[in-house]
């Protein structure tokens, strides 16, 4: 934890504030149950009126100048609380940003969300907390040594005490430790389920799903549920026990303060003022308690961040990155193999070919061929295990990751969309791009015209995810975004699937007379799509099963033959 408390360095003029203000609280609550004793010694006892009043307006200042003290403190340390929280949140925010999918695959989005919201919260607590951590202990030291110079013998029970209660926090956290942990573990599986459901809920409620969702809910619920009882119930002992052996300990430095002012070794002011020390001291180990409680928690929570800030990208941009020159450019893969961590086979074998700009290459195969990996690894989203791909004779690595990923339009087989309007999710990948560029990317996709009939046209609103778009609707959008960008190589990723088949053509045609200078590579489940394409690379099994044109292909690829047979008639594959 202390790692993270790093953070906490452009705050040090206020941590520093906070330590004197709460200090001189402490000293403030440590005088004035003297000042109490001196004015029942002194002006009660004597009948001095002018002293209690004297006194009286003293203790009251005294009083008030820690209560000032404390809310200067406060303020400033929900100030940095936040402060450090926001912070927090900014780093593992950024940090994660630069994960490859590899590492989002490692961790899992449900988890990295609980760490960067509750996790980040719980050590967020640790410094609210502060304020307890400078007043306990000083209360603690400062009310024995004050107590012990008012009645050295009187103390002696005190001493007895403290140890006796400190015994009871040790051994009650010692139990509570490993449930803390697993409190977090446990949040994490309630927004697994809850994540899964929410996604999932049209293919649930499809399925009639619903009961068996809400019974896994019900368990991940029910487990956090319990763990939070065992924890809620270790700690309800502890007030009890520690309320009882204080209360023991009161009743004896009553009785043994009554033997020692009947016997004239002490005065009553100070008998007062004892037993306020010693509430003090009671107060004092409270508060560690509670300390002591947010502690392993926060420390579990703190190195579940760790772990994530821990992590190293494996994707790194390259450290003196080279620059493409021009604008065409030539994809290459050259041998690439590749296997997903923990996989036993790997997803491609040597895959070798190149897509020329100005051309149309396609990837064709079957159901987990590799036809999405290949298009994972030259956007960079996980790294070739060997071979490389090169554009324009350089291979990827040595480009920055902007530059790569800059120089492509990519068309995801699942559209995403982001909530906003309609504008700002064609001009997610280019900023820049004018009015005009906006709407011709539109009309380019075939979108133009749903949009238009859209209420607000292009500022139309759309829900996070395109929730209130058809399919065919997304994926047109998700085109028109990639064609706003003008890249100079265009990735498909089986995109055209939710459109029929008029769109489907209408599309292509608009989208030919666009994209004549760049590299496109479009991969397709269905032949009929890609059989003017200028090279056809068939994938098997992560294999190249054969590379040429659809008549070179229908002559030497038997996998390509099987696949045509599946899908056209003779006449239509001719
Ligand atoms: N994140 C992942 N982790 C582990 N294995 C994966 C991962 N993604 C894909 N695979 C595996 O890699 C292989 C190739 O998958 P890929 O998604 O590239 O196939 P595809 O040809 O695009 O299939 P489809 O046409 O069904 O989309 C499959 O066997 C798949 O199970």
């Amino acid at each position: 934890m202390f790692k993270l408390f790093r953070l906490l360095r452009p705050y040090q003029a206020s941590v520093a504030a906070i330590i004197i203000l709460m200090l001189l609280q402490s000293l403030a609550q440590l005088y004035l149950p003297t000042l109490l004793s001196d004015i029942v010694d002194t002006g009660v006892v004597k009948g001095d009126v002018g002293y209690i009043l004297r006194f009286g307006a003293y203790m009251l200042l005294v009083a008030m100048g820690g209560m000032a003290c404390v809310m200067v403190a406060s303020y400033l340390l929900s100030r940095t609380a936040t402060g450090f929280g926001r912070d927090l949140r900014r780093k593992l925010f950024t940090h994660v940003e630069s994960f490859s999918l590899n590492e989002f695959d490692k961790i899992g989005t449900s988890s990295i969300i609980t760490r960067t919201t509750n996790d980040i919260s719980q050590v967020q607590q640790v410094i609210v907390m502060m304020r307890m951590f400078i007043g306990a202990p000083t209360m603690l030291i400062g009310g024995v040594i004050m107590a012990t110079y008012k009645d050295a013998h009187l103390a002696l029970v005190l001493i007895a005490v403290i140890p006796i209660l400190a015994l009871v926090i040790a051994v009650i956290m010692r139990t509570g430790m490993p449930l803390f942990k697993a409190l977090q573990v446990k949040i994490d599986g309630i927004n697994l389920v809850l994540r899964e459901h929410l996604t999932g809920i049209r293919v649930i409620r499809a399925f009639n799903r619903s009961e068996h969702e809400k019974k896994k809910f019900e368990t991940a619920n029910q487990e956090f549920t319990q763990t939070a009882i065992r924890v809620n119930s270790i700690m309800v002992t502890m007030m009890p026990l520690m309320m009882l052996i204080f209360n023991l300990g009161m009743v004896v430095i009553l009785w043994y303060g009554g033997i020692r002012i009947d016997n004239n070794h002490m005065e009553i002011g100070d008998l007062m003022a004892f037993i306020q020390y010693a509430m003090q001291i009671m107060f004092s180990m409270f508060m560690m308690t509670m300390i002591f409680m947010m502690i392993p928690r926060a420390t579990a929570s703190a190195a579940r961040i760790n772990e994530v800030l821990a992590i190293e990208s494996t994707i790194h941009d390259a450290s003196s990155p080279a620059k493409l020159q021009g604008k065409e450019t030539r994809v290459e893969f050259r041998d690439v193999t590749f296997s997903y961590p923990g996989a036993e086979q790997p997803a491609l074998h040597n895959i070798s070919f190149t897509a020329e700009p100005g051309e149309v290459t396609a990837i064709i195969g079957g159901t987990g061929s590799g036809k999405t990996t290949l298009m994972n690894l030259l956007l960079r989203f996980y790294d070739a295990d060997s071979g490389e791909i090169a554009l324009n004779g350089t291979g990827i690595r040595a480009l920055s990751l902007e530059s790569l990923r800059g120089r492509i339009g990519y068309v995801p087989q699942k559209a995403v969309l982001f909530s906003g309007s309609v504008s700002s999710n064609l001009r997610f990948g280019n900023e820049e791009a004018s009015e005009e560029e906006m709407i011709h990317a539109a009309g380019t996709a075939q979108a133009r015209e749903f949009i238009e009939e859209m209420k607000e046209g292009y500022a139309s609103p759309l829900a996070q995810g395109g929730t209130n778009l058809s399919g065919g609707q997304k994926q047109r959008l998700s085109i028109a975004r990639a064609l706003a960008r003008k890249p100079s190589i265009y990735v498909f990723d089986d995109s055209f699937s939710a459109l029929d088949f008029k769109t489907d053509a209408k599309l292509r045609a608009a989208l030919k007379a666009e994209t004549e200078q760049a590299t496109m590579l479009i991969v397709a489940q269905r032949v009929s799509t890609i059989m003017d394409a200028n090279k056809i690379v068939v994938l098997d099994e992560g294999r190249i099963a054969g590379i040429g044109t659809h008549s070179e292909l229908m002559r030497t690829c038997d996998v390509y033959k099987e696949i045509v047979a599946s899908q056209l008639s003779e006449e239509e594959s001719a």
